[in-house]
């Protein structure tokens, strides 16, 4: 994609950014070992890691091939569907919890299982999987059907059929997603007996393979060479034996493949994890495959100050650049209201930290920012577009300007630099060309509900009224305000501003939210 393109740069930002600047869930399975908010101490049983990935597999284990009903829906999400035998333990209130956090205006609480599942996989050092967005949550319960460990072969393999996947896809899918974790005393008392070590592993969950934080084909290894311990396959109860019966329905062709190499382990369960996430509903359609910018503008704004300047704030992610390098210059140019590049127009970014992905593959990811304080851009030169080069300490050049096109601007509708947050209220203030002549201006934001939870694919629309006293102040713009005191408006939210000229809908590609980098600072005469 192209900036500007607030949908996929919130899934690129959601997708890329896991550990390090703009760091989100990713932190609860980093390391992959890690549960709940349990930070200090690395327990020997449950993980979130395998929370959320089983979690994605049994919202998606509904899906009907024959009339397109079921999928990854969030219908989960239903106590009623939570509640069923087939959906036993807390593992699903739990991962909800999180997908939770990545709902917003452009992503449903479906989108947030599949990134949270994702998030699981890549964090324990599994393969990269291809994400898209656009699922829609379910509005009831799903029909029943994942399958349970007691159920027979015949009908697990009917039950895959039904879900969309063949016999060796089964063996597939299972081995995958049995590379974390492990069965609970707690939940599956006849399955595995309780612990004998209250201190560390209080659920009593016996793991799937000697690697149970760690995606490889030990689930694999364990099991061809005689040496595992899961309770699927050598568990106390032979009824319960799912893993076993699966594995070994082909003659064990598939899991001798799986042992025999870690590459095409990694390879297979990247493309039969990165189905079972885009298993949706018939009729849901969703994104192209999300892609990292190579350079992508963060909680950025051209504003418009007092004496009719222009000033640019934000902060940029540098996409697989070499490591950080004190005699690099990273500088943002940017061209006259024109499209002519001008004498001063330039700015050399300072270097602002670093975002890190799953780990063995992770590319170096760099952010450099415009000056807190903001870039001046002269008035009567203005600014039309922005792009940047990049010179390294050995004198090599790289521009980064999306194929020539550059990151444009516009100058009509403007965030003016009195925004200001007084750690309760934002105060939004925008300077509206006088010639335009819109029909109405407004702010475009993420909706909050009463619990101050962001509402999935909630989009929250405000109004700007005018300021007639200031408007009168200038002769090219127009002053108009909002003041947003909400806790999900004024803090969490983050907004861009949106107007209408001859029934045309337009934005400003500038993103803010109250708590921001932007750092638009205190209030004139707050506390
Ligand atoms: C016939 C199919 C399957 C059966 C019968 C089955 C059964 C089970 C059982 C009984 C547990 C223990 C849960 C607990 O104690 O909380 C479990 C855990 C798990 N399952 Fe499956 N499973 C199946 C397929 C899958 C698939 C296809 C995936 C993902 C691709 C998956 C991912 C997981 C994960 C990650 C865990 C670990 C949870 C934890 O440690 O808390 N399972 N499974």
């Amino acid at each position: 994609y192209t900036w500007p393109n607030r949908q996929m740069e919130k899934l690129d930002q959601l997708r890329y950014e896991q550990l390090g600047v703009n760091a989100h869930i990713a932190t609860f399975v980093s390391p992959c070992d890690r549960y709940n908010f349990d930070f200090t101490s690395q327990k020997q049983g449950r993980t979130n890691s395998a929370d959320w990935l089983r979690t994605a597999y049994h919202d998606m284990a509904t899906y009907n091939v024959e009339d397109g009903t079921g999928g990854l829906d969030a219908s989960i999400q239903f106590v009623e569907e939570q509640s069923r035998a087939e959906n036993t333990g807390n593992a699903f209130a739990n991962t909800i919890t999180f997908a939770r956090i990545l709902a917003g205006r452009h992503t449903s609480l479906a989108d947030g299982v599949a990134l949270v599942a994702l998030m699981a996989i890549e964090q324990c050092y599994g393969p990269e999987i291809d994400f898209r967005a656009g699922r829609i949550d379910a509005t009831e319960p799903n029909n029943p059907g994942v399958p349970e460990p007691q159920d027979s072969l015949e009908s697990h393999t009917a039950s895959f059929a039904r879900q969309g996947f063949t016999p060796t896809e089964m063996i597939q899918l299972v081995a995958c997603g049995h590379s974390l974790g492990g069965v609970q005393h707690d939940s599956f008392p006849d399955i595995v007996p309780p612990t004998n070590d209250p201190d560390n592993n209080a659920s009593g969950n016996v793991h799937f393979d000697s690697t149970f934080d760690n995606f490889d084909n030990k689930i694999a290894t364990d099991y061809v060479s005689g040496q595992t311990t899961n309770p699927l396959i050598v568990g106390q109860n032979e009824t319960t034996r799912s893993d076993l019966r699966i594995f070994s329905s082909d003659g064990n062709v598939t899991m001798n493949a799986f042992a025999a190499s870690n590459d095409f382990f990694m390879k297979t369960c990247g493309s039969i994890l990165t189905r079972m996430l885009d298993t949706v509903p018939r009729g849901v359609k969703l994104t192209e495959v999300v892609k990292p910018l190579p350079v992508r503008p963060d909680q950025f704004a051209l504003l418009r100050t007092a004496n009719d300047s222009l000033s640019l704030k934000g902060r940029f992610r540098f996409w697989n650049i070499n490591e950080e390098d004190a005699n690099r210059k990273v500088t943002l140019f940017w061209a006259d209201s024109q499209g002519q590049q001008c004498q001063g127009c330039s700015v050399d970014l300072a270097y602002n930290g670093r975002t890190t992905n799953w780990l063995p593959y992770a590319p170096t990811v760099l952010w450099y920012q415009l000056p807190s304080t903001g870039q001046l851009i002269r008035p009567d030169l203005s600014i039309s577009k922005f792009w940047f080069q990049i010179t390294e300490s050995n004198g090599r050049i790289t521009v980064e300007d999306q194929g020539g096109i550059g990151y444009p601007l516009q100058t009509d509708v403007l965030l003016t630099d009195e925004v200001c947050f007084d750690g309760g209220a934002l105060y939004v203030s925008v300077s509206v060309r006088k010639s335009l002549n819109p029909s109405r201006v407004f702010l475009e934001g993420d909706a909050f509900d009463e619990n101050g939870t962001s509402i999935p694919n909630g989009l929250a629309i405000r109004e700007l009224t005018r300021d007639a006293a200031a408007s009168a102040q200038s002769d090219a713009y127009d002053i108009l305000r909002i003041t947003l005191d909400n806790f999900g408006d004024a803090g969490a939210a983050e907004w861009n501003v949106a107007w209408e000229v001859d029934g045309q809908q337009f934005s400003d590609p500038g993103l803010f939210t109250g708590v921001s980098f932007l750092s638009f600072g205190g209030c004139p005469g707050a506390a």
